[in-house]
């Protein structure tokens, strides 16, 4: 089994990459599938392909670029992560976060989490952007925790609450910028159910997910925001609906990789609006101490 990092291999990749950029954010953003664009936002970017961070992980997926974007939105210093990690890469579940503890040491407060997920709540409808307010953590509660081994008091407790991971103001700053967008209608609220993946969900998974609470379902997202939480930093964490759940079994319909990249298309620009005017009242509340 790899062994999980320790906080001085993240300590030598955070080094790596002060060493060689100026720019030393305070905000994260973490791209799902097919919303890599809004590593477009930032102004005066300087991009950092994975490979080139010793250790670092690499990408495989498609949708998914393979590097850190750092640049200013709305005057303040960001990193972007143009490509995530997902569990069914064959990552270890910490190594899909692990990036959450570099961005950690590189002084970040606050993140904003994106995935592309399947709708199972009747209340949400395909290209509805939903703020999770809570998740499911799956592969955790089974065993499958991203802060299973040794733990490293720098970085967090060994035992944290994940009581309220998602945080309500900056909830609140999302919903009113898209309201002033013109948006609202596609804002929705619901919990998040991470799956291990890469199949999608059979009939009777999803019907069970939905008797346990889930509202949306995808294959990411939960390990990066369990250690953000743990890390200190203050999480949003939205959901594309890019395709609605097929809970029948009787259906001849399937959900498609295609069509989760064509919704994510559609509303790739939407989002980006809503995050920069997100960014700028965060900004001028303080949501995350800066
Ligand atoms: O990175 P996210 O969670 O947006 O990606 C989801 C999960 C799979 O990678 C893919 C499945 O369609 O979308
Ligand atoms: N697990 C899962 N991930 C997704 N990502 C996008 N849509 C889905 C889905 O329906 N299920």
């Amino acid at each position: 089994m790899e062994e999980k990092y320790s906080y001085e291999k993240i300590q030598e990749m955070a080094d790596n990459i002060k060493s060689r950029t100026s720019q030393r954010p305070k905000l994260g953003i973490i791209c799902g599938s097919g919303l890599g664009g809004l590593a477009d936002l930032l102004t005066n970017s300087e991009e950092m392909e994975y490979t080139s961070i010793p250790g670092f992980p690499v990408s495989t997926v498609k949708g998914h670029g393979g590097k850190l974007v750092f640049g200013k939105l709305e005057g303040v210093e960001c990193i972007c992560m143009k490509g995530r990690f997902h569990f069914y890469e064959g990552y270890p579940i910490w190594k899909c976060a692990a990036p959450v503890q570099v961005m950690k040491l590189l002084g970040v407060k606050g993140l904003i989490v994106t995935n592309a997920a399947g709708g199972i709540s009747s209340k949400l409808k395909l290209g509805d952007l939903m703020l999770i307010t809570d998740h499911i953590n799956l592969p955790g509660v089974t065993g499958n925790n991203p802060l299973r081994g040794p733990n490293d008091e720098r970085f967090g407790p060994r035992f944290p609450s994940t009581n309220a991971v998602y945080s309500k103001s900056f909830q609140n700053i999302f919903k009113k910028s898209a309201e002033d967008q013109g948006l609202l209608p596609i804002i929705k609220e619901g919990t998040y159910l991470m799956s291990s993946g890469p199949t999608y969900e059979s009939p009777a998974e999803l019907n069970w997910f939905k008797t346990i609470g889930a509202d949306a379902v995808g294959m990411s997202t939960v390990p990066e925001t369990v250690v953000a939480s743990w890390c200190g930093m203050v999480v949003l964490g939205i959901s594309l609906i890019t395709n609605i759940c097929i809970l029948d079994v009787e259906s001849t319909e399937e959900p498609t990789a295609e069509e989760v990249y064509e919704t994510a298309k559609m509303r790739s620009k939407n989002l980006q609006n809503i995050v920069r005017l997100t960014e700028k009242s965060a900004v001028e509340q303080n949501v995350w101490n800066i």
